[in-house]
């Protein structure tokens, strides 16, 4: 009996030596899964955590960035210790919550909890990307009946809040594709950029108001239509045509309007894109909330003529191969095609960010192959032109401080009858000493106008001149060839009369 039993028992130590270890592992698992419950029971408080890299990603979180910003306009005055950082490309310091610090927020009555921590890995990666390994992680802490409310309501407020405080606090960039400035240490860079600060804005550009305006209404109605273009299946972006002659502040209403939107501008050179696809990459780059910029599309590339001369060379192309590889390793420099282009502004490509203006300027709308600049490409056409009596009063307004003068009524006139450019207007309005008040100004700008005045003149006196000598010539070959033809015609009859004889 006893033998039967300390076998019994043998059996029993010999399975327990073998499935212990599991039984063990998996009521571990147990007794913490239902610890994790009764204490879920009894703790009735939720945590988020949001870090600040995610596994699979190089990229630093973009929730984490946005927390970070709500946190640090939000919350900075109320926690003890916080951390300085200088924001890079600017001198101003951004406060944020140091680590393992806890700061209360209250939204809509719900009390939220925010600490910041970090955790260090037991193991540092032999190949690690970053300098430092700490994870850096905010966590959320809020009651379990307000669950829903956080995750649904709040989470997105501080998403959005977050987003909206770095459009604020960013610093606008101009962004050029030239060649020259594209080497930065090892990596090339497609785009370079400076910091934009121009002082352009629609209250100091000086155009007709009713047009100014229209402009501007036109911008913010498209800043804010985020819903519709989705609404009627348009990517968000859209296209201005600015045109008119040197001077007449084609560049400063891109400045004004960068001003207004906060947009970053990007500058494109196309001579500086070697192909379409280089322009493609350029494309891609960019980001939302900008301005594509190309001035002077009429002389930027002989975009009509390349197309045309690919037309007409299409059939002796498809003759001699070898004859269209030795012309394209001829050719230097940028081989953008219209097409191309066509493409960079509203192909599929194009609807790969967001929120973006393409804006081209010319001094000769005319040069511009229709295609190029038809509605849906090129959404709004504006007019920029010579100074007229309403341009003129903003730029005393804002060169001089006035808002009336008795010399207005002299210089309406003129300004009616003289073609004069803003540019050279706001010139000489500008007082060049110390002594020259309001009216020594105006009276600069009345005498440039009159000198204006004369050269027109002048000018269409030569013109007129011009024609008379060009008519008198004529009339006057034309009497040369009357009498040429009257003498061979009596030369021919009496040629006639000799030979009858
Ligand atoms: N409409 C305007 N309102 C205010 N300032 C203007 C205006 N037009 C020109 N100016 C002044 O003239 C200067 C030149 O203007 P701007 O560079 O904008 O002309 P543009 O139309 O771009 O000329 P271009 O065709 O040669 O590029 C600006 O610095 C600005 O001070
Ligand atoms: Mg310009």
């Amino acid at each position: 009996m006893m033998g039967d039993v300390s076998m019994v028992f043998a059996a029993g130590m010999f399975i327990w030596a073998i499935f212990g270890q599991w039984f063990q592992h998996q009521f571990r698992g147990h007794v913490e899964m239902y610890a994790y419950k009764l204490i879920g029971y009894v703790y009735p408080y939720v945590q988020i955590n949001f870090h600040e890299y995610h596994a699979e990603y190089f990229e630093r979180s973009k929730a984490y960035a946005a927390i970070e910003r709500y946190l640090s306009t939000n919350s900075s005055n109320r926690a003890k210790r916080l951390k300085a950082n200088v924001v890079k490309d600017s001198e101003s310091v951004v406060l944020s919550m140091d680590d393992h610090e806890e700061v209360t927020d209250e939204f809509n009555g719900v009390k939220i909890w925010w600490t910041s921590s970090k955790t260090i890995p037991q193991m540092r990666s032999f190949f690690s990307f970053r300098d430092d390994d700490e994870r850096r992680f905010y966590r959320l802490t809020c009651h379990r009946k307000h669950r829903d409310f956080v995750t649904n309501v709040y989470l997105k407020h501080v998403l959005d809040e977050g987003k909206a405080i770095a459009i604020r606090t960013r610093q606008r960039k101009l962004y050029t594709n030239n060649k020259s400035a594209d080497w930065r240490g090892y990596k090339k860079t497609i785009w370079s950029h400076i910091v934009f600060e121009h002082p352009s804005t629609f209250d100091t550009l000086a155009m007709d108001p009713k047009k100014k305006k229209d402009v501007l209404e036109d911008l913010m109605m498209f800043s804010k239509s985020k819903d519709y273009y989705k609404k009627v299946g348009k990517s968000w972006k859209r296209g201005y045509l600015l045109y008119g002659p040197p001077g007449t502040g084609k560049s400063s209403m891109i400045a004004a309007m960068s001003n207004l939107l906060e947009y970053d501008i990007y500058d494109l050179e196309l001579a500086s894109a070697s192909d379409n696809t280089d322009l493609r990459k350029l494309l891609i780059e960019t980001s939302s909330k900008s301005i594509i910029v190309i001035e002077d599309i009429d002389c930027s590339l002989d975009l009509t003529g390349q197309r045309k001369e690919k037309k007409e060379g299409d059939k002796e192309d498809e003759k001699d191969p070898v004859k269209k590889m030795e012309e394209e390793k001829k050719k230097k420099g940028s081989e953008v095609t219209l097409s191309g282009l066509l493409n960079f502004i509203d192909g599929l490509w194009s609807a790969c960010g967001s929120e973006r203006l393409i804006v081209f300027t010319t001094n000769h709308l005319e040069k511009l192959d229709p295609a190029l600049i038809r509605r849906g490409r090129m959404d709004k056409h504006i007019e920029m032109s010579y100074c007229c009596f309403e341009t003129f009063k903003v730029l005393a307004k804002n060169y001089l401080d006035l808002e009336s003068h008795e010399l207005f009524e002299t210089i309406d006139r003129m300004l009616g009858e003289t073609k004069m450019t803003p540019a050279d207007v706001a010139e000489n309005l500008m007082p060049k000493s110390y002594e020259d008040d309001a009216g020594v100004c105006l009276k600069k700008l009345i005498m440039s106008l009159e000198d204006e005045n004369e050269k027109e003149a002048a000018r269409l006196k030569a013109l007129e001149d011009d024609k008379i000598k060009a008519s008198e010539e004529e009339g006057k070959k034309k009497k040369e060839d009357d009498v040429k033809l009257a003498n061979n015609v009596i030369d021919a009859k009496e040629n006639d009369v000799t030979t009858n004889k």
